[in-house]
């Protein structure tokens, strides 16, 4: 769907040029979640704004379903742009206008008639849960909602590509994740492609596919989110990791745990990926007579399933935990028995 090739975009400065996107690589297909991650300056909203021409690049090719968006110029750019759709941090609302105005403006701007401009804004105001808002203003709105317009906005054109810049960060943590599943209902429904760009590894956890880390105008490690989580390269990718799992390497309470258990074994629990795994644990109990005990854990749930650790006590006897530990084995939970706390 998307193909982004030797990307490159130089800011000229009076105090020297600055290199925000530096030979960017990317496919994207048709219909994922890419999220693009990385601290503030990484240049993920120069990348992002690249995408859709509202900055030129300097050089490299954008290819969005086989249009080189990078080449375009006028009614060529004017109508590739309609496909692609933007949602903000700030959500960029005409504050004198109403919900409905808002999200049907590309539809006046598109020259659609009035008539079929009502019925495709009613169809997005229910599309994103603001039946009965239809008259309010902006100002009338909390933040959600005010994003809830810039995302029905954003669909008015049926674009192929929705970019999201920061689309949550100025949102609370639960208003945050009622935005993030609005999304991915969204990407499911209609089989948009979105693109969206975060410093919060929250983000990419719960709605991405895939992800690409930014630093210093580069990408410097990309892959599926399970494998970027249960594998990370780069410090910096250790470091987003670790604002949803925790520091592992800090983590000493385990070889505490380990201490004050004598009998029975000690056995460490790895999940990545299908959902059905986290039943393990009560088939185990029900199948076999032993007692299972949890001492610590932190699981995580992303797009592809579970990823995380949980620590756990068998005890009863012998013979029938080397039976409960060869199941779980045989299940694509990794187990490792007795482990060391490091
Ligand atoms: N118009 C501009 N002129 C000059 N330099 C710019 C311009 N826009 C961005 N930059 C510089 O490019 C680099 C990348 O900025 P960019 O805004 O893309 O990063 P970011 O990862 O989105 O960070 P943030 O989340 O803080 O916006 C920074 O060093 C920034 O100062």
């Amino acid at each position: 769907m998307i193909s982004i090739k030797e990307l490159q975009k130089v800011f000229q400065s009076s105090s020297g040029n600055v290199q925000a996107v530096d030979d960017v690589s990317l496919d994207i297909e048709k219909g994922e979640i890419f999220g693009v991650i990385g601290y503030s300056g990484a240049g993920k909203s120069t990348f992002i704004r690249l995408l859709n021409r509202l900055e030129d690049p300097t050089s490299g090719e954008v290819i969005i379903d086989g249009n080189d968006i990078s080449k375009l110029r006028g009614k060529g750019l004017r109508h590739a742009r309609q496909e692609i759709g933007m949602i903000y941090q700030h959500f960029n609302l005409l504050w004198s206008r109403t919900v409905k105005e808002n999200i049907g403006f590309p539809l006046e701007i598109a020259n659609v008639s009035k008539q079929d401009r009502e019925q495709r804004v009613n169809e997005l105001v229910d599309l994103v849960g603001l039946s009965g808002r239809e008259n309010a203003y902006p100002s009338q709105l909390s933040g959600g909602q005010k994003q809830r317009v810039g995302i029905a906005r954003a669909l008015a054109n049926k674009p192929k590509v929705l970019l999201c810049d920061e689309a949550t960060s100025a949102l609370d943590p639960e208003t945050t994740d009622s935005i993030l599943d609005l999304l991915t209902d969204i990407n499911k429904k209609l089989g948009l492609t979105i693109i969206l760009i975060t410093h919060e590894m929250h983000v990419i956890r719960k709605i991405s596919n895939r992800v690409a880390v930014m630093e210093e105008g580069r990408v410097v490690e990309q892959g599926d989110v399970l494998d970027v989580f249960r594998n990370p390269q780069q410090k910096v990718t250790k470091r987003f990791v670790e604002q949803v799992m925790g520091d592992r390497d800090q983590d000493d309470s385990l070889q505490e745990i380990l201490t004050q258990y004598d009998s029975g074994h000690i056995v460490k629990l790895h999940f990545v990926g299908e959902k059905t795994n986290q039943a393990v644990i009560s088939e185990v109990a029900k199948q076999y007579d032993i007692s299972i005990n949890i001492l610590q854990g932190k699981i995580t749930q992303t797009q592809k399933g579970a990823y995380g650790t949980l620590v756990v006590h068998l005890t009863g006897e012998e013979q029938v935990i080397q039976e409960a530990i060869q199941y779980i084995s045989e299940t694509s939970v990794k187990v490792e028995v007795n482990p060391n706390a490091s």
